[in-house]
């Protein structure tokens, strides 16, 4: 099949979160099974100062009512694929990708809705005419539509996938602040009072719908996990499904990681505890070899279940225990974070930093790796830490639940430590047991470790669930 995949960021290109991991690896794993692939992006200034990439094709003119929006078609290699970047200065040559630190640009809408029309463009002028076109997320979520009234006839055979990463974020807009849509008078009646929905358009203009785990794709389907699009998701039932993410082991496997300290296996953890000093000492916590490291990398966000982790900070601390943050976002989260860092010197580390290499010493350095998503539509993180023997710690929610088995729920598949309720004590419970068994249990720690290592979600098994969604788009 020849697959079109419009994405707004891609590791090794440019990240901020897990969208960028799957843009890169689902691609490759695709290509890996004889698909041809072409990824399209917007041509951010972290891309021009990189890669200073050269034109591929003569530029191209999309119009709005008179108003022209000239662009240039510039490619970049990602390990032998074609990534093509929609070079529109005005748009994308800025400091950030969606926000100069955390205020997001007042014209995203306009952006994102004019990249999902031109990544469309972008494949007729290198004449890539696709079988399937797979969309990520609310800033492509527009594309579908764009295929819906395209009347060229280059896109006659073509279907759509939407691939919902995170449900909340789903670019809501007054409609009146979108210029690059203005002639869409249609519209209109798909407005929510003055605003436009760009994930509801993707829900309702797209052949089929899946997000990256079986779990949170029953979540959306449920009034409380829909991110309020309930009436929308089962509207689409029957075209809405779940495939879960991968985890890309030839980056995050401490057999062979260039960013860690030293390496190890699961028949030996003298590497790990040899990463755990390496932590302790680049975070200046005291080097305690017997005190558990509880680490954490994400967004600092409410999604990622700070709205229970910080109410607990106090109590935890009157534990022996050592906690590793690295993380960017809300400047709220970060005040107080680093607040408790001053106080708990010896027991909290927080590094306000996109980190990639920290990120990999927490996962090699930390024996539990905490993430109490509110939500979580599948999660990388877990999936990183179970590779590096470090014990999740995580609700019973979306992706999480589908990829970490409880100690106390199932002891012979057990991975990791699971609980159930949104707030601070059922998580303050849960890390408590976690503690105490780490310290009562140790061969048992042990064995678990080992499982959780040579637990595996490839790449290339969910590929194929993407052939199978494919085919089943094309009918
Ligand atoms: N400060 C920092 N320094 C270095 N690296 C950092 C970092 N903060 C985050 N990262 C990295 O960004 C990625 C985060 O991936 P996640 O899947 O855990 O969450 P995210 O919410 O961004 O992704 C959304 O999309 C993905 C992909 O589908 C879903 O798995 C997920 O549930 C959904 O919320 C990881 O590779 C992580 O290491």
């Amino acid at each position: 099949m020849k697959i079109l995949f419009v994405v707004s960021e891609v590791e090794d290109l440019v990240k901020t979160g897990g969208l960028a991991d799957v843009a890169k690896s689902l691609p490759l794993a695709l290509r890996d099974l004889s698909h041809e692939v072409l990824i399209v992006m917007p041509y951010y200034q972290a891309l021009a100062t990189q890669f200073s990439a050269a034109e591929c094709a003569p530029k191209q003119i999309l119009y709005s009512e008179q108003t022209p929006y000239e662009f240039a078609i510039r490619e970049i290699q990602l390990q032998g694929l074609r990534v093509l970047c929609v070079d529109y200065p005005d748009f994308f040559a800025r400091k950030g990708l969606y926000s100069d630190d955390y205020h997001a640009y007042p014209d995203n809408a306009e952006r994102f809705a004019f990249f999902a029309h031109a990544a469309l463009k972008t494949a007729q002028a290198v004449n890539f005419q696709p079988d399937i076109v797979h969309c990520n997320d609310w800033h492509t979520a527009l594309t579908p539509y764009f295929l819906h009234i395209d009347d060229s006839g280059f896109f006659n055979h073509s279907k759509s996938i939407f691939t919902i990463h995170n449900g909340a974020y789903q670019g809501t807009h007054r409609f009146v602040d979108i210029p690059y849509l203005r002639p869409h008078h249609q519209l209109a009646a798909q407005l929510d009072g003055d605003a436009l929905n760009f994930v509801r358009m993707g829900i309702r203009y797209a052949t089929k719908i899946n997000t990256v785990s079986p779990n949170y794709a029953q979540e959306l389907l449920t009034p409380l996990g829909s991110h309020h699009l309930f009436y929308e998701f089962t509207q689409r039932r029957g075209d809405v499904s779940g495939i879960l993410n991968g985890c890309d082991y030839s980056q995050w496997d401490p057999v062979n990681d260039p960013h860690i300290i030293q390496t190890y296996d699961s028949k030996n953890f003298k590497g790990k505890a040899a990463c755990k000093a390496d932590l302790q000492k680049e975070l200046t916590l005291p080097a305690e070899p017997k005190t558990p490291v509880i680490g954490m990398v994400c967004r600092l966000t409410e999604q990622k279940g700070f709205g229970f982790i910080l109410p607990m900070l106090d109590k935890l601390m009157q534990h022996k225990v050592q906690l590793a943050i690295v993380g960017t976002g809300d400047p709220d989260i970060c005040r107080y974070l680093h607040d408790m860092a001053q106080r708990f010197p010896q027991k909290l580390a927080f590094h306000q930093d996109f980190s990639v290499r920290k990120a990999h010493m927490i996962e090699a350095g930390s024996d539990f790796f905490l993430m109490p998503s509110l939500f979580e539509p599948c999660g990388l993180n877990q999936m990183y830490s179970l590779a590096f023997a470090t014990l999740p710690i995580v609700r019973a929610v979306g992706g999480l639940k589908d990829t970490v088995v409880d100690v106390a729920e199932d002891p012979q598949a057990a991975t990791g430590f699971v609980f159930e309720q949104p707030n601070d004590q059922a998580l303050l419970a849960c890390v408590q047991r976690a503690l105490l068994f780490y310290h009562e249990f140790p061969e048992k720690f042990a064995l678990i470790q080992q499982r959780a290592m040579q637990t595996r979600f490839t790449w290339q098994a969910a590929a194929k669930e993407y052939e199978k969604l494919y085919l089943k788009a094309l009918g």
